[in-house]
């Protein structure tokens, strides 16, 4: 029996395994089988924690579709509140230092990256302003790509409320340009200092919330210039503080819930 933790961020929800003192196998089908919501526990996304020289833990990182990701800002939150204040947190994106507050974290999650190979596309193209269109939908300015430790592509359109997210969404994802699939924000702003967002998680869907597509979304709005170095950005589940300078890390603050914690038996899990 292994004990779990279930935890979420804004409504995006995780199972949260501590290996540092036992080690686990974590494959792509077991991270399938505990994420689905049917026939496992259910959640975003899954969560492995191991120990590491250097840092206070490891942090891996599995959506619901097996795939192992570089980043997951939300559930970053939630494992600072595990591990208390002053945490670092290693993941594939890069080392990230956490400060607990009230009811959650504020995360240093790293500086963003442009370059077309680091987003990664498939080819040379001015991240900037893409100069690329999907049907469905009609930004108001090209769109951006944005590497926050995982990829992000951003749209600002006049009302994300009226896009049909399950419809662009995985279009957009799969599409050959983006070569390790890409998370796609749309995203309006409604002022310089406050933007709604909506966001289509590769290897997950639609999600109550994406921490790391807020922090992609704030950095776009703020390199064009549609927005302060320092704003909100509301998603489904309820709002995150940003705040970016050209060069430097983005710092993400919002909550962290601890829903229930309980044991489970890995070896009885089955499709
Ligand atoms: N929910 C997360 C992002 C999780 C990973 C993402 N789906 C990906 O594949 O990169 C967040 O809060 O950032």
């Amino acid at each position: 029996m292994r004990r779990f933790h279930k935890m979420h961020g804004l409504g995006n929800d995780f199972v949260v395994l501590d290996a540092r003192a036992q080690p686990l196998a974590m494959t792509a089908e077991r991270a399938r089988l505990l994420a689905d919501r049917h026939r496992g526990i259910g959640c975003d996304q899954l969560i492995l924690l191991e120990p590491v020289e250097g840092a206070t833990a490891r942090m891996r990182i599995f959506n619901p579709d097996g795939g192992e990701v570089e980043a997951c800002g939300n559930a970053t939150r939630c494992v600072a509140t595990l591990l208390g204040d002053g945490a670092t947190i290693e993941t594939r994106g890069g080392r990230l230092e956490a400060r607990l507050t009230g009811d959650g974290a504020t995360i240093s999650m790293g500086a963003p990256r442009f370059d077309w190979d680091a987003i990664p596309l498939a080819y040379p193209l001015d991240t900037a302003a893409l100069p690329v269109a999907w049907e469905g939908l009609a930004p108001v300015r090209p769109p951006m790509a944005v590497n926050m430790g995982n990829p992000h592509i951003v749209f600002f359109v006049p009302d994300c409320d009226a896009v049909d997210l399950g419809a662009v969404g995985p279009a957009i994802e799969t599409d050959p340009l983006f070569p390790a699939r890409i998370n796609v924000n749309i995203a309006t702003i409604t002022a310089r200092d406050a933007i709604r967002l909506r966001v289509w998680e590769r290897g997950a869907g639609a999600t109550l919330a994406c921490g790391t597509g807020a922090c992609a979304t704030a950095v776009a709005a703020i390199r064009a210039g549609l927005c302060d170095p320092v704003l909100s950005v509301t998603l489904p589940g309820g709002t995150l503080r940003l705040a970016w300078h050209a060069g430097g890390p983005v710092q993400m603050t919002g909550p962290a819930r601890y829903v229930f914690g309980g044991e489970i038996d890995l070896e009885a899990l089955a499709p």
